[in-house]
């Protein structure tokens, strides 16, 4: 509004009072004023928007977060879950930010539309409606835009899915060596180029629609501009409108214009991120953040899973079906069974991971909920994780509910026999593992195995589940684990996953798993002299150990 005030006073004190040039000292000045005031105002809003927008994107990353830790485990075995966290972690989260733009932007705007059009209302009260009609167009490519993108979102999430784990493939550090003695970074480059291709030529054909809208709504805005112009022109030709007049309405028409197609963009950028919100908010509608913790029960007779049945989301067979199992207290039950028979499931559903579908569990005779379970269990899972952080985080992160002790961490990687080898680290028990985040250290499998047998055991629970437990250890270290096993679960009653059938024999009760079903039970012995399965197993693997020479391929080879 400055701007057109000073120009039209310029204009005035020139051509219509004539007056000498010196006189032209204070609209120059209000015009310098003015324009650097105009200038200095998007800069600040835009360093301020930096700020701005890094607070709003940690709210919705700590939402999204929130939400995902608080998802059931079984939610993430669901692929229609990860299909719509990827399109809510490409999409919706990089929107708030936008919409906070779009929101400074059509605050500024707004208010120079408002100041603006007082201006051009005082001059020329018939250009604002023309200008505001030229809008129009604006919003109409901006719903169709909105629409557009969504759809677009849609069609290629999957897409970017498999392009960011390709991603992760070819750049992970634990990747590294299997790619490189396959060679296999080659095809994994070709797939990821493949990929790149298919999306690049959807963004054109995408962008090639939006083009189209984009150009109608230009059309329009240069329109409304050329009218607003011409309303300018044929006042001043019929003498309505004074020469000065009629430039500061040019200049008010043009800068207003610019802000209402700044106004008009900008709500067409909050219109295109409305699905996106929509979509964001619906996720956290479904996927509530929040997750109770659970009350710790301790074990005082036994852990009974009864009759339990379980299907994975989207498949048919059922990985459990019919389960019938009996942890006593302070006992080692061992789940034995070939792959795919459904120990690790069963080990889940006992730690509250899952629910059976079918048939329950009992904790001392009632049933407890899966967060009750969870609490009052620990696991060492097959698949374990290597935290990049210190040895000592390592093991205590199992247990936050209680502050770090430093003396139980010391004691209970002793119990499992890797004391030496930690000490042996840069910094001890500080050492930080892996080097991505830092100049750390690493440890070798089978020192990783043990490291996380000690974070289970951490967890000061009365059963823990130990699923392959010695897979990675070496004889010595397996030996040394299983000949004292009760004395290094102190006392806890364990399930104990394991294809070692050497370590399973000194449990107290042996389940054979085969399809989803226990098929055999009792003690080494009983099941040795029942002569089934297990004794079928044990007997295999017996016969390997014991008389190597007679298995038929050295026979073949020796021959
Ligand atoms: N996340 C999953 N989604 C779908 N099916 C699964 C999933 N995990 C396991 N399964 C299926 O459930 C069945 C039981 O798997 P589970 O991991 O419990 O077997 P397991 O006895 O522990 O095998 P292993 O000895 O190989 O560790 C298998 O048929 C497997 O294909």
């Amino acid at each position: 509004m400055g701007l057109v005030l000073a120009s039209h006073l310029a204009l005035t004190t020139v051509l219509v009072e004539r007056a000498p040039v010196t006189a032209l000292g204070v609209p120059l000045a209000l015009l310098a004023l003015t324009t650097a005031v105009s200038a200095a105002v998007p800069v600040l809003l835009s360093l301020q928007q930096r700020v701005l927008g890094e607070r709003v994107t940690q709210t919705i990353w700590r939402r999204l977060l929130d939400s995902c830790a608080s998802a059931d485990l079984v939610t993430y075995e669901s692929h229609a879950f990860l299909n719509r966290l990827e399109r809510v972690r490409a999409n919706a989260v990089g929107r708030p930010p936008t919409v906070v733009s779009g929101l400074l932007a059509l605050g500024g705007s707004g208010i120079g539309v408002v100041a603006m059009g007082g201006a051009l209302v005082a001059i020329a009260p018939l250009m604002l409606p023309v200008l505001l009609l030229g809008g129009i167009p604006t919003i109409v490519v901006a719903r169709r835009t909105s629409v557009l993108e969504f759809a677009f979102a849609r069609r290629v999430t999957l897409l970017g899915q498999r392009r960011g784990y390709l991603k992760l493939l070819l750049s992970y550090r634990f990747t590294a060596a299997e790619l490189r003695a396959f060679d296999a970074t080659t095809e994994l480059l070709r797939r990821h180029a493949e990929d790149d291709a298919q999306y690049l030529s959807l963004l054109e054909e995408h962008v090639r629609k939006r083009r189209r809208y984009a150009f109608a709504g230009l059309v329009a805005s240069a329109l409304t501009l050329g009218g607003a112009l011409a309303v300018v022109v044929w006042l001043t030709a019929a003498g309505r409108l004074s020469l000065p007049d009629a430039g500061a309405a040019a200049i008010a028409a043009r800068i207003l214009g610019g802000q209402l197609s700044q106004v008009f963009r900008s709500f067409g950028s909050l219109m295109e991120a409305s699905p996106f919100l929509l979509d964001l908010a619906k996720f956290h509608e479904d996927y509530p953040p929040g997750r109770s913790a659970g009350t710790r029960h301790d074990l005082s007779t036994s852990l009974v899973v009864e009759e339990a049945s379980f299907t994975y989301p989207g498949q048919e067979r059922p990985a459990l079906d019919g389960v019938t199992v009996v942890v006593p207290r302070g006992q080692v039950v061992a789940l034995v069974g070939e792959n795919g028979s459904g120990k690790t499931t069963l080990a889940k559903i006992m730690a509250g991971l899952y629910a059976p579908e079918a048939g329950r569990v009992l904790w001392d005779g009632s049933e407890l909920d899966g967060d009750d379970r969870r609490a009052s269990c620990s696991i060492l899972f097959q698949d374990f994780l290597k935290y990049q952080m210190s040895v000592a985080d390592n093991v205590a992160i199992s247990d936050t509910t209680v502050p770090i002790d430093r003396g139980r961490i010391e004691s209970t990687v002793e119990r499992v026999g890797i004391a030496d080898a930690v000490n042996r680290l840069p910094h001890g028990f500080d050492t930080v593992m892996g080097i991505e985040l830092e100049e750390g250290a690493d440890l070798s499998g089978g020192q990783w195995q043990r490291l996380a047998l000690a974070r289970a055991l951490y967890r000061d629970r009365s059963l823990v589940i130990l699923d392959e437990p010695s897979a990675a250890l070496d004889p010595r270290a397996e030996h040394e684990l299983f000949a004292d096993v009760r004395g290094v679960l102190g006392g806890r009653a364990a399930v104990l996953i394991s294809h070692r059938y050497s370590s399973v024999q000194l449990a107290d009760v042996i389940y054979v798993m085969e399809g989803g079903r226990v098929v055999e039970g009792g003690t080494h012995e009983e099941l040795v002299a029942l002569g089934g399965r297990y004794a079928e197993l044990y007997a295999l693997q017996a016969q390997a150990y014991l008389a190597p020479s007679s298995s038929p391929q050295r026979s073949e080879r020796n021959a």
